[in-house]
């Protein structure tokens, strides 16, 4: 290709973000990346790169991070077996120790760590700080039958979100911080609860009435088999359908609570929420400001 021409597509990708960043300008986007998704050390510095571009280019980007699988690994190492219901993590003491240290001590400081060593400003929490996030016990339903009442099944430590403090989350936005959030609450005797990341980030997007909520994860969004056996993404759909995909067992695990913080958000007044594959380089950056868009996105009725 002529040198020219290359230029010349340079300037229209920029010329096309244009009307994204004018839109943009201003508006806070909550971005969940989660722990699927830090897959190596390449697809992280583009996360993290994307990040400082948004802040920039005058967005508010508030990071939400996982760490799923890094827990769990480390659980592992330790004889710990992990046991999952509804894609939330059982949490005994033991376990909780174990979130803490991983989620607050390691992947967070690296997230912040690489920001700021690319040239962001970042500062990094988890939901006790400030009390930020109060939680409390959350309780999982099982329905058994139409007659017979609930069994209410025991997860331990883990928190539903009750109040998200969003003068800390202001406080340091307003010195020009990027926000990143460890999904970790406190509980009203003080003590940890683990929450999972993506009901964390629905709940932040909520509270602070953001443009936009992101989930980054390692598929291309919401998936339904098509008639001929193959996997198909769903490309839009509205909050309505939410339920019926989690009740229908067409998005299980770790998706249904994705689906349930994209509802929260959108029911807390966020326009749009999307469900995009992290694997893809600059999956952020694409979402943002192209005409494509990639993955699920998920809109008001
Ligand atoms: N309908 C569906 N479409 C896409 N993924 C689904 C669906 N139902 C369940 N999943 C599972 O949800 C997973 C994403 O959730 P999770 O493993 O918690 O990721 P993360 O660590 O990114 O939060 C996918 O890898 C997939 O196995
Ligand atoms: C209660 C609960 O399940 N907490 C999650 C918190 C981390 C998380 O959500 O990480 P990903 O987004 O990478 O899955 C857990 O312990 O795995």
């Amino acid at each position: 290709m002529q040198a020219d021409k290359k230029m010349s597509i340079r300037a229209e990708v920029l010329i096309e973000a244009l009307p994204y960043i004018r839109k943009f300008y201003g508006k806070t986007v909550v971005i969940k990346y989660g722990g699927h998704a830090m897959v190596d050390d390449r697809l992280k510095e583009n996360f993290v790169l994307d990040i400082i571009l948004m802040k920039y280019i005058g967005i508010r980007p508030v990071v939400v991070h996982g760490g799923g699988p890094q827990i769990t690994k480390t659980l592992e190492r330790m004889g710990i077996k992990p046991t999952f219901v509804e894609g939330q993590r059982v949490t005994d003491d033991e376990t909780m120790s174990v979130v803490e240290m991983v989620l607050v001590g390691t992947v967070n400081k690296e997230i912040v760590g690489l920001i700021n060593s690319h040239g962001g400003r970042a500062v990094g929490l988890s939901g006790r700080d400030g009390d930020l996030i109060k939680t409390s016990r959350m309780k999982i339903y099982k329905y058994t039958g139409d007659e017979r009442p609930p069994e209410i099944i025991d997860i331990g430590r883990v928190g539903k979100v009750e109040e998200v403090n969003v003068e800390v989350i202001y406080a340091l936005e307003n010195s020009g911080f990027v926000p990143v959030i460890a999904p970790v609450g406190v509980g009203p005797d003080g003590t940890a609860h683990n929450i999972n990341a993506d009901l964390v980030a629905g709940a932040i997007a909520g509270a602070l009435k953001a443009e936009k909520l992101i989930l980054l994860t390692d598929v291309p969004g919401v998936m339904v088999k098509s008639e001929d056996g193959q996997d198909k993404l769903i490309h839009s759909m509205t909050v309505k359908e939410v339920d019926k995909l989690i009740e229908e067992g067409i998005a299980q695990g770790g998706m249904i609570p994705k689906l349930k913080a994209c509802k929260k958000a959108l029911n807390a007044g966020v326009k749009k929420a999307h469900i995009i594959d992290g694997r893809v380089e600059h999956a952020i950056i694409l979402e943002l400001l192209t005409d494509e868009g990639i993955g699920t996105e998920v809109v008001g009725e």
